[in-house]
């Protein structure tokens, strides 16, 4: 069968180029844009599976504050009653304060270390659950978004800025609680001293509030550019050590060192602003708190003076007021690791928001029963588009039908769109336009489960997980059996180099003596794939890394995992050609030629020359 461009299809040509990766896209700008309140609703339910014992924590540390608070009391009580008792000869009272002052020392410390255990179990759970989401919802996130936001920033997001929300949770809000309560405690008494002096004192709060706002307005946005700093550091970072081949190779280390330098800088500087405004703060509020006391005394000494005031009241109202603006450079460390924090769990909430490109079907349809005997599954690509979403159209509106069990090469130059016809077919990516159809159902309404266990895909790199080999071949049937392993590694002709390797099946691939060639690794790709049995396998590009030498043996392994089922392989090499039912010759995004390899040759087209060109590298 042949494809039909259709009427009106986009002419075929170079993809047009995408819109500009600029300041306009938010995955740039590091900040992915997310519901409003997104944020909030994300901690209430990071919080909501917790919420007993946040209020049994808030309860101890209300108690404790209630202790501490207590000493000045008991202070006073000595100096009134106890101290005049004693004289009279009565111990009572100066033992009741003694017994007093210590139960208060001990339910105090008690109460402490109760809260920091209680409460760092909590916040050690909310970490554990939003390190989890953030990696599962990654997991779940479909290539189009890894391909653009970069595993650098995953990393900072469950780390450094879950790190952050760490502080807020284990620092921030005792803080924020002690604050509170000592500022209200404080409060009632200069109320109670004096009403007047007691309202002058809450009076001064409104400018504190005014300085309050504006702080947390300018640090939203330092500390939201602090954490894409250390992501920019992280990424950099990790994209240089995974490529660390080329970066050695291309002796890229002095630019990359120069390169990460000012990215380090940027980190730097963006921290210096965190300080700084965090210096503002404490200054203006300092300003604001030594006004409002000078004030407050010169009112109070007027007054005491007219003889409306008794000194010793402004005495204690002054020590008041000093304790009650104290506490003001602790809110300020509670609004520091609040800002961090917030800006932190934008991001997170901004990653938790995206959703698949490639989402799971809502109403799921099933595959129909495969005929006794027939071999794969039929594909059909019905009235396809498609254009990346950072570019233009790579593959203009095309038809195609591969029959159940057909062996269909396509080749091309590079760039023409060989792959992306593949990541359609295995749903890496939904077409622009029109259906990808598997025994007659839309890709898009077969659950993920079975769209894996149908359509198996196997890339150049064939990517081995850290694990034994034999855990490395079952990862398409993890319940497979020793025996059922080492079959499917036979069949391919990798048995005789693994059960070489120092612990056989049992080798770790990662540790060493288990290191394995790239070709070794693609033959591990081969026996992994026959072993999941797919109705459909994809091979792109998967024998480049194969040897000539052994390219009986990888004729022997293509035949063995091609056999039953619908074959797509993207063919680099004239063997895999001539072994293909059908070969499909892409240029620019088109399917050019269609038809057997006889056909074609005979043809006298592209692929004629093509095959002309590989008989005489052959030689
Ligand atoms: N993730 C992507 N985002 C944007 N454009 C892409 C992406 N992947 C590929 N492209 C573009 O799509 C076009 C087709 O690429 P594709 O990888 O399908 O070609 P190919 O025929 O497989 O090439 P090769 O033989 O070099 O692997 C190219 O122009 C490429 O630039």
């Amino acid at each position: 069968m042949t494809t039909a461009p259709a009427p009106g299809a986009v002419p075929a040509g170079p993809p047009a180029p995408g819109p500009p990766a600029g300041d306009g896209d938010a995955f740039t700008r590091d900040v992915l844009p997310a519901p409003p309140g997104a944020s909030r609703r994300l901690l209430r339910s990071l919080l909501a599976p917790h919420t007993r014992w946040v209020t049994v924590s808030a309860v101890m540390l209300l108690l404790q504050q209630a202790a501490v608070q207590a000493g000045p009391l008991l202070v006073a009580f000595a100096l009134d009653r106890a101290v005049p008792a004693l004289r009279a000869g009565d111990h009572g009272p100066l033992i009741t304060v003694a017994v007093g002052a210590a139960l208060c020392a001990v339910v105090s410390g008690g109460l402490k270390y109760l809260f920091i255990r209680r409460s760092a179990r909590i916040s050690q759970d909310v970490l554990l659950d939003l390190r989890g989401r953030i990696f599962r919802h990654a997991q779940a996130l479909s290539l189009d978004f890894h391909e653009r936001y970069t595993s650098g920033r995953l990393i900072s997001r469950a780390t450094t800025d879950v790190e952050a929300l760490r502080e807020l949770l284990d620092e921030g809000l005792e803080e924020l609680i002690s604050f509170v309560l000592s500022s209200v405690s404080i409060t009632v008494m200069l109320l109670y001293l004096d009403w007047r002096t007691g309202i002058a004192a809450l009076a001064s709060t409104g400018p504190l509030a005014l300085l309050i706002r504006s702080y947390q307005r300018r640090s939203i946005r330092v500390f939201s550019s602090k954490s894409s700093a250390v992501a920019a550091v992280i990424v950099k970072f990790t994209e240089t050590v995974n490529g660390i081949r080329p970066v050695q190779a291309f002796r890229r280390e002095r630019p990359n060192d120069a390169a990460f330098a000012a990215l380090n800088r940027t980190h730097e500087a963006v921290n210096g602003d965190t300080l700084l405004e965090m210096a503002r703060y404490v200054v203006g509020s300092r300003l604001v708190a030594n006004f409002a006391v000078a004030a407050i005394v010169l009112w109070s000494a007027y007054r005491v003076a007219t003889g409306t005031l008794e000194l010793g009241v402004l005495a204690a109202a002054v020590l008041y007021l000093r304790r009650l603006y104290d506490p003001i450079d602790r809110l300020g460390m509670f609004l520091n690791s609040y800002q961090g924090a917030a800006a932190s769990l934008e991001k997170i909430a901004g990653l938790l928001a995206q959703r698949p490109s490639v989402p799971e079907p809502s109403a799921p349809a099933a595959l129909p029963a495969a005929p006794e005997g027939r071999p794969g599954r039929e594909v059909v690509f019905e009235e396809v588009r498609f254009a990346y979403r950072t570019g233009g159209e790579v593959l203009p509106r095309f038809g195609l039908r591969l029959a159940a069990g057909e062996t269909v090469a396509v080749v091309g130059s590079t760039g023409a769109g060989k792959s992306t016809l593949a990541k359609l077919l295995a749903r890496f990516y939904d077409p622009t336009a029109g259906r990808v159809l598997l025994d007659g159902v839309d890709l898009r309404e077969l659950p993920s489960a079975e769209l894996r266990r149908s359509v198996v895909m196997v890339t150049q790199e064939a990517f081995l997980f850290s694990g034994t080999v034999a855990e490395n071949i079952a990862l398409g049937r993890p319940d497979a059996t020793r025996a059922e392993i080492e079959d499917a590694a036979r069949a391919i002709g990798a048995h005789d180099f693994i059960a070489a390797l120092p612990d056989g099946y049992d080798t770790d691939v990662r540790k060493r003596g288990g290191r394995i060639s790239a070709g070794q690794r693609q033959l591990v790709g081969f026996a992994r794939a026959l072993l999941a049995d797919p109705a459909v396998l994809i091979l792109d590009e998967a024998t480049s890394s194969l040897d000539i030498p052994g390219e009986r043996a990888v004729q022997r392994a293509m035949d063995t995992v091609l056999r039953g089922r619908t074959a797509v392989v993207i063919a680099h090499r004239l063997s895999t050609v001539e072994i293909a039912d059908r070969v499909l010759v892409m240029a620019g995004g088109r399917i050019v030629e269609d038809g057997t390899p006889a056909e074609l040759i005979s043809d006298r087209g592209r692929f004629a020359e093509l095959h002309q060109a590989w008989r005489e590298s052959v030689g």
